[in-house]
């Protein structure tokens, strides 16, 4: 990007753009999540069918229990209880198996939904517009993509069958409770209203509070990639002490809302436990008063306090699952927010007399256009040039005037406000973005290197290049012995942002970035300002010829480094003021020959 946001990173604070408020449970979010299920039809059947055989194990054991002690047990018939025992222990089998395979294939389905999920974030990352990211940091887009998926996984993991198969599960064992004793099945008529007035009277607060855990770690995150980032400055200007003073708050808000929310979740799981525990003593009380009247056999008791024993189970799990989807919920609406953020618009329809397979011929016009970051404080006014194919266009003036914003809108990173910025006669609104920026390229002052070794950096602008090629590239700009004696050469890695290399080198790279690609329009914001002059001298050379054929837009506040452009445009406070060669506008001494002198 043009735009000058990197020093941004200075001013850590723990200020940040509150995100956006989130709804409480969203069926819609639920839906959209589950349709990334689509596609897993077959896996999803399988582990459903095996999630049924399962149940049908859970539900049928402790009636063979009943079963072996009434039958067996009691009357003294030991044939019969192995003949039975041989039974269970098939069962067991097959419920060991059921559930191991149904756990693989959970597991399979859900993290191929994580991985589309991803996919999806990182793809509509590519493609929003600079204005997102203008007013969104770094560090809170990332814990989408981490974090956020992160606590989506946690929700696998609580249980992606848990839906359906356990509450399959409870319908089994609540049937098989009421088939064997009606009366003992009364335990559940006392203990289940306290478990869904618990579930439901706690679930709003743990929603509400895992909400605010997550969009308390975003401002973390934020606040770390902007401390990492900017580490150098933050040393020089020994702003340590202070930004750990920053973090600590901020740290502190995160470490208070997770200690609401975990004693409440503890709370809410031991109150669960108790509750079982409590069904059993009931089951214990009532199996004891009906033995006692004979109203009952002991292997019915028995059936049925292994039953109240599992029927807790799949409440548990429910329950935590709907702990956990208080979180997933607020992560899956931050997740889908970011993923319906409007992209930057392609492009209008294409005018009838425009071809994609015709090369470009390169001519650029600004027509009476403005435009503003944001609201109606223009920073560029009624701009109107036109650079003919082949032309060399430079662009000057003071900090701030306006420069890297005409690139900007340029290669169409922004749309003019007003006016119209056209390419060979057409709108660059109805222009196909591939088909126009295939044929520009673009040289900044942050050379924009990414890590990977320096031929992969280049192959960025053609990647078809060949090794020979890119060695040409680097021979025609006369640095191909300083590019040689890197320890690797060209294969030298270039580290993350292009750390390994110096900053004059990073550039090199980027220059080479620009011209393998053979760009019709080549725009030069600032790029060869770190450069010695030796090297400068080497690079402009290879420019001057490079240039040949191919309409130049070049920034730079080294006056002497525009000498040779074919026309120079002036701009001061938005506006262009004059415009003219470098002989014309010396002489007329107006704002150039002003910057002329003040360079001196
Ligand atoms: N992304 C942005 N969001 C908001 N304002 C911006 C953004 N980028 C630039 N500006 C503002 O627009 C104005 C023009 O900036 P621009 O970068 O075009 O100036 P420039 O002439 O290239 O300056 P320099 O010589 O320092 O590079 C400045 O006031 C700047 O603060």
């Amino acid at each position: 990007m043009l735009n000058k946001g990197s020093t941004r990173h200075i001013s850590i604070s723990p200020e940040f753009s509150p995100e956006k408020d989130s709804r409480s449970f969203d069926w819609t979010i639920l839906r959209r999540l589950l349709g990334y299920l689509a596609g897993h039809g077959r896996a999803l059947v399988l582990m459903y069918t095996l999630a049924i055989i399962a149940v049908g194990c859970t539900v049928a054991i402790p009636l063979l229990l009943q079963i072996g002690i009434d039958r067996f047990i009691v009357p003294g018939d030991l044939g019969g209880l192995v003949r039975l025992l041989a039974l269970l222990a098939a069962l067991l089998v097959l419920l060991y198996w059921s559930n191991r395979y149904q756990g693989i294939l959970m597991m399979k389905i859900g993290y191929g939904l994580l991985s589309s999920l991803r996919k999806d974030l990182v793809t509509r990352l590519q493609y929003l517009p600079f204005r997102f990211y203008d007013t969104h940091q770094a560090g809170q887009i990332m814990s989408r993509v981490t974090n956020d998926i992160q606590v989506l996984e946690e929700l696998l993991r609580a249980g992606l069958d848990t839906v359906v198969v356990d509450v399959l599960t409870l319908a089994g064992l609540i049937a098989a409770m009421v088939i064997l004793d009606v009366r003992l099945s009364l335990v559940l008529v006392v203990t289940l209203p306290l478990f869904c007035t618990l579930v439901f009277g706690l679930q709003g607060q743990l929603i509400e509070r895992g909400r605010r855990i997550q969009h308390t770690l975003s401002i973390v995150n934020a606040f770390l990639n902007e401390s990492i980032s900017g580490i150098k400055v933050i040393r020089a200007f020994a702003r340590e002490e202070e930004n750990i003073g920053n973090f600590g708050r901020i740290n502190q808000e995160y470490y208070q809302e997770a200690r609401t929310f975990y004693p409440l979740n503890a709370l809410f799981w031991q109150s669960v436990v108790t509750l079982g525990l409590a069904g059993t003593a009931l089951v214990l009380l009532g199996g004891g008063i009906l033995l006692h009247r004979e109203a009952i056999s002991l292997g019915v008791i028995a059936a049925f306090l292994v039953y109240i024993n599992r029927f807790f189970q799949p409440l548990q799990k429910i329950s935590n699952m709907l702990n956990q989807m208080s979180r997933a919920m607020a992560s899956a609406e931050r997740i889908f927010a970011l993923m319906d953020e409007p992209r930057e618009v392609s492009h209008e329809e294409p005018s009838r007399d425009f071809s994609p397979s015709r090369p470009m011929r390169g001519e650029v016009s600004f027509h009476q256009v403005w435009f503003a970051y944001g609201g109606e404080d223009y920073v560029v006014q009624d701009i109107s040039f036109t650079a003919r194919p082949g032309e060399t266009l430079a662009v000057v003036g003071a900090t701030g005037a306006g420069k890297s914003t005409i690139m900007n809108l340029l290669c169409r990173f922004y749309d003019p406000l007003r006016g119209e910025v056209l390419v060979d006669n057409h709108d660059l609104k109805t222009l196909p973005q591939q088909w126009f920026r295939s044929r520009i390229a673009l040289v900044m002052q942050d050379a924009g290197i990414f890590s990977g070794s320096i031929a992969e950096n280049v192959r960025f602008g053609a990647p078809r290049a060949s090794e020979e090629e890119i060695l040409q590239v680097f021979r025609e700009m006369g640095v191909q012995e300083m590019i040689q004696s890197l320890p690797e050469g060209i294969h030298t890695p270039a580290g993350e942002r292009g750390n390994n290399l110096s900053i004059g080198q990073r550039q090199i790279v980027a220059f080479a970035r620009a011209l393998i690609r053979d760009p019709t329009v080549l725009i030069l914001d600032e790029a060869g300002a770190y450069l010695d002059i030796k090297t400068e001298q080497l690079v402009h050379g290879a420019l001057e010829r490079l240039r040949r054929g191919r309409t130049t837009f070049v920034i730079a506040h080294r006056l002497a480094t525009i000498r040779g452009a074919d026309r120079i445009l002036v701009m001061h406070q938005g506006k262009i003021v004059e415009e003219g060669t470098h002989q014309e506008l010396a002489a007329r001494n107006g704002r150039y020959a002003w910057l002329l002198r003040h360079q001196r």
